[in-house]
């Protein structure tokens, strides 16, 4: 078997080893969100940027916490998901932004998923599609009482996950998504909250490497609303998510000193 994170110790994709990652991990898909969100750690420092992979750490509350991005999909978020566990970490939270579903779900609002429905591929090569993609449930519990705390509008539910942006934007002109079109009023009727693209891959990754993950969004728009001529700003500021996750391995950091 090749090994490709002989590279003087740094994984091959992310640029990163041993000792240069806390366990608790935040990833957004945009690397570019990396500094905004290193900016809520104590002493963060640039480890590495390679392809759509950066990498920060710092400290919150004296524990070494780091944020890596996974760029968009399944594919590349499973590799620094990968990459980072054999790097030391084992608690990720994914923050992101999500087009709304349910039609009480604003731009603006967050949503933390409790499930995700597996309509990606990447997840397919790591578990039978009966096998659930659920987030870990301490990790769920600290998102939504950490949005609560912050008095930020959340939701709590199902996201729908896809490997078509457009598929999901303009499916009638399409012929590769009608999988897709045909599902999305079955998913709404079921009270889906929101459609992203990562969070499938990433609950079923960690699942069969045994780590704990969980997700956090932004909604930037919702175009359920849009078609019943509804209020439906577009929002892009994804700050109070990143404060949400923040929060969230805070409190996970404080339970865990509170018990050792
Ligand atoms: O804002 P990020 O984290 O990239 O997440 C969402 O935005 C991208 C699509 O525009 C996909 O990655 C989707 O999951
Ligand atoms: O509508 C949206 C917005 C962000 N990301 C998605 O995948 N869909």
């Amino acid at each position: 078997m090749t090994n490709y994170s002989e590279n003087e110790g740094k994984q091959y994709h992310i640029q990163v080893g041993r000792g240069d990652v806390g366990r608790y991990v935040i990833m957004p898909g945009d690397p570019k969100r990396c500094a905004l969100i290193a900016k809520y750690f104590d002493d963060p420092k640039l480890i590495a940027d390679n392809r759509e992979y950066v990498t920060y750490t710092g400290t919150l509350d004296g524990t070494p916490v780091s944020v890596t991005s996974t760029g968009i999909g399944g594919p590349s978020a499973s590799i620094a998901m990968e990459e980072l566990v054999m790097s030391g970490a084992d608690t990720f939270i994914r923050i992101g932004t999500c087009g709304g579903m349910d039609i009480n779900v604003k731009s603006g609002d967050l949503v933390i998923a409790n499930g995700a429905i597996r309509m990606e591929g990447t997840s397919r090569e790591y578990a039978p599609i009966e096998f659930p993609a659920v987030p870990d449930f301490d990790v769920t519990n600290a998102l939504a009482a950490a949005a609560k705390k912050l008095e930020k509008p959340y939701h709590v539910g199902v996201v729908q996950c896809k490997d078509s942006f457009y598929g999901q934007h303009s499916p009638e002109t399409k012929p590769v998504s009608y999988e897709l079109m045909n599902k999305w009023n079955a998913w709404l009727r079921l009270g889906c909250k929101a459609s992203e693209m990562e969070s499938a891959a990433l609950f079923i990754v960690a699942s069969a490497l045994k780590v704990r993950a969980g997700s956090v969004f932004l909604v930037m728009a919702n175009q359920e609303r849009a078609k019943e001529g509804l209020e439906n700003p577009i929002v892009h500021d994804t700050d109070a998510a990143i404060r949400t996750a923040v929060e969230a391995i805070r409190m996970m950091i404080q339970e865990e000193n509170s018990r050792n």
